[in-house]
């Protein structure tokens, strides 16, 4: 497997890598340079500065996953990955402290006019009276998004006695409660605060969330600190504000172009303090999301479940220690599923009896569609877009939970309604790892789930199975093991017949022709 590392990552990470996989750093390659090379690897790790576009993701025809080395991952197009089946990680926690830290730094080195006092020492000059600050202690600061830096900028702000209200519309009164802050509306937060800080991901709903019209709603003389995204704050109108004298100065780290071009208006106005997206960089934080990328990657790379993606549903360990040993039963009880049926899906209903049915069961779910869809596309479906996928194609899929179980400890049952039947199939372990096949359409079975099935339900009368025996052994397919399933109701049985290979269409048709077979089909687990 090969990595590519397009940005500027710490060598702890790519160390990490080097002990699977062959890695090449190339940071600073341009739009077209990347796509040239992009084919050639399984994975890609950047920070913010490589913009992984849908033209990339679609040349990557390799590509299983993009690791992000830090938090945001605006400059990932998600969706074009997730549609194709590609794991999009990030490493959300290893720069927290020093994007709060900084968001700190710039707090205090616009309320002295630090920058500006030190260039004017660099002029030779000593000019005590020109910048006067203002104190933080007992100003108001108002926190747009608290989430972890958001969280981290409340505690510190605490700390210097400030007053601080936050708005987060996701975020619980329990944990502003137990942080000693105040949750807030944002026209409170434009009315009341002295200091505002944004801390809130670039999204469709976060992209110029503060213009002209917000400005004129702030308290006069505010100030404004960005060290989140750029998108979110209108540069051009932050400008005009910062003339007319509604914001008394801004604090900016993150630029809507980065890097910063020329004619950025905020380079023309003296009331603000600058820094060319420094938030993440600390040795630590470098280090730390390095690490904890690296680690996402070759995880996803073993085919392990990474707890950062952010294009998957997220999985609680203690949950995939219950989930995990049922994930390849479940997808191959959607493929023998989908091979049962014929005609359009319309729903699949899934039901878990037992002890399972206390766990979230999302990704069980998703083995099953992942199952189900393989078979019938051509493109690749896995976890990230097997739910996705299924939507698209207007395929509705329930989940029914029971703790109640008759015969066994833990049941699924996957049930696949087409515009034409529907299908039942249903599966439990055996111990603890074995996935077995115990009921098809009604009819108990006991069948391990594996490489080519002939399901053919039959008329009960004597000679059935050594009519069909016999035509395999005519095209010299050895059957590895054989059963008959029935039902509660006489008339019908099922043979499953597990054969040690293929068996060819004209046999297939050939078994179909023989008098009292009720259709048979073949299950063929290793393409699905
Ligand atoms: N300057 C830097 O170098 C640097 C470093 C790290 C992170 N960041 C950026 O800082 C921001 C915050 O990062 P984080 O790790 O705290 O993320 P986070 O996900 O922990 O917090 C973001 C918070 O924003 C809230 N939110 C989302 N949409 C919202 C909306 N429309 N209105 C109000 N709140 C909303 C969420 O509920 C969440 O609590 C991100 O944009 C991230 O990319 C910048
Ligand atoms: O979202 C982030 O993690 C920060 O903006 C850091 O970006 P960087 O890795 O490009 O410094």
């Amino acid at each position: 497997m090969k990595v590519l590392v397009s940005d500027p990552v710490s060598q702890a990470g790519v160390d990490i890598l080097r002990q699977e996989f062959t890695v090449d750093v190339r940071a600073k390659l341009s739009a077209e340079e990347l796509l040239r090379v992009i084919p050639d690897y399984d994975a890609l790790v950047v920070r913010s500065e490589t913009k992984v576009t849908k033209a990339v993701i679609e040349a990557a025809v390799n590509l299983k996953i993009i690791g992000r080395a830090g938090v945001g991952v605006d400059n990932i197009d998600v969706e074009a990955a997730t549609q194709k089946g590609i794991i999009v990680v990030n490493a959300p926690e290893g720069n927290t402290v020093a994007a709060t830290e900084h968001t700190m730094a710039m707090m205090l080195a616009l309320a002295r006019n630090v920058p500006q006092a030190h260039a004017s020492m660099k002029q030779k000059e000593w000019q005590r009276g020109k910048f006067i600050g203002v104190e933080m202690r007992g100003k108001v600061l108002g926190i747009l998004g608290l989430g972890r830096i958001g969280t981290g900028v409340a505690k510190r702000a605490l700390a210097m006695e400030m007053d601080v209200i936050a708005y987060d519309p996701f975020i619980g009164t329990g944990h502003a409660k137990a942080l000693g802050i105040e949750l807030a509306e944002t026209e409170e937060i434009f009315s009341k605060a002295d200091f505002i800080t944004l801390h809130l991901p670039l999204t469709p709903e976060t992209r110029n969330l503060i213009n002209r019209d917000t400005f004129a709603r702030m308290k006069k003389g505010v100030r404004i600190i960005n060290c989140a995204r750029g998108g979110i704050i209108n540069e051009a109108d932050l400008t005009e504000a910062i003339k007319a004298g509604i914001v008394a100065g801004a604090a900016i780290d993150v630029f809507g172009k980065e890097p910063v071009e020329p004619d950025n208006p905020l380079l023309t106005v003296d009331r603000v303090v600058l820094t060319p997206h420094l938030g993440a960089s600390t040795a630590e934080a470098q280090v730390g999301v390095a690490v904890d990328v690296a680690r996402g990657i070759a995880a996803a790379l073993r085919g392990e479940p990474v707890a950062t993606a952010v294009n998957m549903a997220p999985v609680a360990p203690h949950v995939l220690e219950v989930i995990k040993p049922y994930l390849n039963l479940a997808e191959k009880m959607g493929c023998l599923g989908i091979h049962l049926t014929d005609g359009r899906i319309n729903t699949v209903d899934l039901e878990y009896n037992g002890e399972i049915a206390d766990v979230d069961t999302k990704m069980l779910t998703t083995a099953v569609v992942k199952g189900i869809l393989n078979p019938i596309l051509q493109e690749t479906v896995n976890y990230v877009n097997a739910p996705a996928i299924a939507k698209a194609r207007g395929i509705r899929v329930k989940e029914v939970k029971s703790k109640e179980t008759v015969h066994f400890a833990n049941l699924i049952t996957v049930r696949i309604m087409t515009d034409k039947n529907e299908h039942v199939v249903a599966g439990t372990l055996f111990g603890k790892q074995e996935g077995r096949i115990v009921m098809i359409d009604g009819y108990r079975v006991d069948v391990a789930p594996r490489d080519w099935l002939l399901i053919g339900p039959h008329i009960d009368r004597p000679g059935m199975i050594g009519k069909v025996g016999t035509i395999l052994g005519d095209y010299n397919i050895n059957i590895a093991s054989m059963q008959v399933g029935r039902t509660e109701e006489a008339g019908t049985n099922i043979m499953v017949m597990a054969a040690e290979s293929d068996i060819p269409t004209p046999v297939m048709l050939k078994i179909k022709a023989v008098d009292g077979i009720l259709g048979a089909k073949l299950v063929n687990f290793n393409a699905g």
